[in-house]
């Protein structure tokens, strides 16, 4: 049932071993990337539903991303990929995720396949929630209407949610959010979330010059195609158990090599071998663009002052949500 403890959240990947307890439910359906406010408002009606019906809630969603299926040679650049979405699904309180693997083979299926053959035989749904933009089917002919027909035919339920805007009347949208990350515009990504954005990634070996400039980085690398505008960012890092404040670099070091681009974290007040490990990093603002320097004593200066600058960002920031306190809660 919604409200449930996190144990009870299936991530099922194989229709074939679709969990008993979520037949019958209400699904939410869509890619969700991000889940962002608006994808939230799509669970939202969801969860009420199976308040009221008192069945399970759960969201259906596809991998990899469908437009990145079509066009293998430019991926979509994932928000939250499938771990982070799954973990954010389960902070909204639903009972689970189903993921469907999208082919082309998948992409192909008619819509009224895909509600007979899914929706009703395998899932059993009692009502299905989305957004207002979602299409589904052969040629995109399963619109919201079609969705709708389907249902008073077939007797379930069909919500159709409104685009929900941000306090600026715009309607709020992945690829709204991967454009302000590209703009290094931090706090309307963040605020379109409703969290502040995060990413996992693996600490790297680097050019060990870092610790001899007094900053040594943890060198992470983001997924590929990241719009993220290269720059100098105020962060917090989960390292383990610990939330920790630094400064990150996301760039190119123009002032050394030019190589390819890397997420550099230099974390305050800590000393510790992180290679290896597993990092998340939540981005909080952006302080500047990266810059070519004509000396190491230049550059050195300048990340005393990114460092004043960061220090003093973080020391004033606060929770965006419950679910921005949520995901940065350290266990
Ligand atoms: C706060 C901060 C600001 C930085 N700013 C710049 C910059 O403006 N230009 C640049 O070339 N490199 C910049 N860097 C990247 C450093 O050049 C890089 O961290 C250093 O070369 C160490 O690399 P390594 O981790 O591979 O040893 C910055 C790094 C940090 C942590
Ligand atoms: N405060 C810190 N912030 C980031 N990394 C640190 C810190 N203290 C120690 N380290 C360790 O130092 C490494 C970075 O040192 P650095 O000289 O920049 O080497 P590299 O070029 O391999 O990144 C990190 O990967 C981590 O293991």
């Amino acid at each position: 049932m919604p409200g449930n403890s996190p144990a009870d959240f299936s991530v099922v990947t194989d229709l074939n071993a679709f969990s008993a307890h979520l037949k019958g439910g209400v699904v939410a359906i869509g890619n969700f990337d991000g889940v962002h406010r608006g994808h939230r408002a799509v669970l939202g009606e969801a969860l009420e539903l199976g308040k009221r019906l008192k069945c399970p809630v759960y969201a259906m969603t596809f991998e990899p991303h469908p437009r990145t299926v079509f066009n293998s040679d430019h991926p979509v650049f994932r928000l939250t990929p499938f771990d982070a979405k799954c973990e954010i699904l389960k902070d909204c309180d639903l009972n689970g995720v189903l993921m469907l693997p999208f082919t082309r083979e998948f992409a192909g299926v008619e819509a009224q396949d895909f509600v007979r053959d899914i929706l009703i035989e395998r899932l059993a749904i009692s009502h299905a929630v989305t957004g207002y933009d979602f299409h589904f089917g052969k040629a995109r002919k399963g619109t919201p209407d079609f969705l709708r027909q389907a249902g008073d035919n077939h007797g379930f339920g069909v919500s159709i949610v409104s685009p929900e805007n941000d306090e600026g009347a715009e309607i709020i949208s992945s690829s709204r959010i991967r454009q302000a990350l590209s703009d290094g515009e931090i706090p309307l990504a963040n605020g379109l979330l409703g969290y502040r954005w995060f990413f996992d990634a693996h600490v790297q070996h680097g050019d060990k010059r870092g610790r001899d400039l007094g900053y040594p980085t943890a060198n992470l690398s983001l997924g590929v195609g990241c719009p993220l505008k290269h720059g100098i960012y105020a962060v917090k890092a989960r390292v383990d158990d610990e939330l920790v404040d630094g400064v990150a670099s996301f760039g190119r070091r123009p002032t050394f090599d030019n190589g390819s681009p890397l997420f550099e974290v230099h974390l305050f007040d800590f000393k510790q071998d992180l290679y290896g490990k597993m990092l998340r990093i939540h981005l909080v603002s952006y302080l500047r663009g990266e810059e070519k320097f004509a000396t190491v004593e230049a550059l050195i200066e300048q990340m005393d002052q990114d460092s004043e600058e960061a220090r003093s960002a973080l020391a004033s920031m606060q929770p965006i949500s419950a679910l921005d306190l949520q995901l940065t809660q350290v266990t």
